[in-house]
């Protein structure tokens, strides 16, 4: 099947000082020698006038690099172009590039033939989706590491062990007179596969940190009604994203806001909990706000400092605007931060040796305390965030890996009385790590993977 020689700007659209075009294809050197004329050398950059074959005139002046395919980004023969980023000289090139053979790249169509071409593997793949979207540096490392191949080299080396267990249950089913009988077998292979199901159970326990940095985390700021929940909101973001009031009740539904705590961090306002809501909208707001709570990574309760009496009576049962069930969303390790400090004549300094919580005393207002609540969040929404070596970064690989563990476990118990279906479970193991590189199964997530691709990558 002819493949199309394909185009797009590879920067970002709109204005600018540069403006960056990718061309690749069969046709990507003759179409190069009909806008350029002059050849120039592989691999170089030249400057360049680019001209429309039509009439000869000049387009515009920039850079010009060939790559000789199969040492491009797509293993195709490509041509990268710089020009100035202006729209008329984009519909010139454009119109100039369509008419002497090549046509606009769909989405992702670059990394697709890369993948295609065997340039990048599928998971190398979603590094590069995941590196052009990163927000922090932790996601940036992360995914760069995944580019480099840390994660497909450790899928692949994984697949080999258990193929390398594998191969003398097989031996005993071919050649069943010879050699080991089965219980010699299942004495040798009983011990590798378990130690295979130790360090993939390992690696999968891992996967919720890193899964972590690339989806960022979740905190749910919560509490009564005027604690100053909106108020928190706002220091913390540094802008009025929420509305703030003296009238209880003032949040309804969910205020969202992102801030970068080294992971992308998503900070819910909610609405504050009481018992008696003063109409069926306030009710559903606190019914998000609860469920906003139990789904988040991190709560954060937000009190009165002046208006709570004892903390004492608060965390032994609960006071009147403070119920138990308030108390009961909270999990060891939340934070609990005591508000408006600026009320009170001596900021009363906050438990901590012994409370299951973080307490940490705050004024929304004057802005006191907001440093140590800031550090204590990045310090919670990066937890465990930090390791080295290869990561499982998404669901899908998660569930490539829990397959094989699943598999591994029915090798386990086959092994002794039938190791041909252990060889079978032990095989489908191996398969299901293929998922990860796209060695297997690729066809099915490739709409998935790609759909979140823009044009020119
Ligand atoms: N003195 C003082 N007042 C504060 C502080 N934080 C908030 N307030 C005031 O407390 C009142 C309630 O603040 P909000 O931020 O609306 O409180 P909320 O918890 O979001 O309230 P609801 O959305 O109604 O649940 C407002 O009048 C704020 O100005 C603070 O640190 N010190
Ligand atoms: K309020
Ligand atoms: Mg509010």
């Amino acid at each position: 099947m002819a493949v199309d020689t394909i185009f797009a700007r590879a920067s970002g659209a709109g204005k600018a000082g540069v403006a960056v075009y990718r061309l690749s294809g069969p046709e990507a050197f003759s179409i190069f020698r009909k806008l350029v004329g002059k050849p120039i050398v592989n691999r170089e950059a030249a400057y360049v006038a680019v001209r429309d074959p039509a009439d000869g005139s000049v387009i515009d002046q920039g850079l010009a690099i060939l790559f000789e395919g199969p040492r491009s980004f797509t293993g195709e023969d490509t041509l990268e172009l710089s020009l100035h980023g202006s729209r008329a000289v984009e519909e010139a090139l454009y119109d100039a590039l369509s008419r002497a053979g090549a046509r606009p790249a769909e989405a992702g169509e670059f990394t697709l033939r890369a993948l295609k071409n065997d340039k990048l593997d599928l998971a190398q793949v979603e590094a590069l989706a995941d590196l052009i979207d990163s927000e922090t540096s932790l996601q940036r490392k992360q995914a760069l590491g995944q580019l480099e191949g840390r994660l497909s080299e450790a899928a692949e080396r994984w697949r080999k062990d258990i193929l390398a267990v594998m191969a003398p249950l097989e031996a005993d089913i071919d050649f069943p007179d010879e050699g080991d009988v089965p219980a010699a077998v299942a004495a040798r292979a009983g011990p590798a596969i378990a130690a295979l199901k130790t360090s993939l159970t390992t690696f999968l326990n891992q996967s919720v940190s890193a899964r972590k940095i690339r989806e960022g985390v979740s905190i749910a700021i919560i509490g009564p009604p005027n604690a100053g929940k909106s108020s928190l909101v706002n220091a913390l973001a540094g802008s009025e994203v929420a509305i703030v009031s003296d009238i209880a009740g003032t949040t309804r539904d969910i205020v969202e806001t992102r801030l970068d705590l080294g992971v992308v961090a998503t900070i819910a306002d909610t609405a504050g909990l009481r018992g008696m809501a003063s109409d069926v909208i306030e009710e559903e707001g606190v019914k998000r706000a609860k469920k906003r709570a139990e789904e988040a990574d991190v709560r954060v309760l937000v009190l009165d400092a002046a208006a709570v009496v004892s903390r004492e009576t608060l965390l032994s049962g609960g006071v009147e605007n403070v119920p138990r069930e308030t108390l009961d969303l909270l999990q060891p390790r939340d934070i609990i931060v005591w508000n408006k400090s600026d009320k009170l004549n001596a900021v009363a300094s906050p438990e901590n040796e012994h409370s299951p919580y973080t307490e940490l005393s705050v004024s929304a207002k004057t802005g006191a305390g907001m440093a140590e609540l800031v550090q204590a969040l990045t310090q919670k929404a990066v937890e465990g965030a930090h390791h080295d070596g290869p990561a499982l970064t998404r669901a899908r690989h998660a569930a490539a890996v829990e397959e094989a563990i699943a598999a591994l476990t029915r090798a386990e118990a086959n092994i002794a009385a039938a190791p041909e279906l252990a060889a079978e479970d032990a095989r489908l193991a191996a398969r299901s790590l293929g998922k990860i590189t796209g060695a297997v199964g690729v066809e099915d997530v490739l709409g998935e993977i790609f759909s979140r691709f823009c044009i020119g990558k």
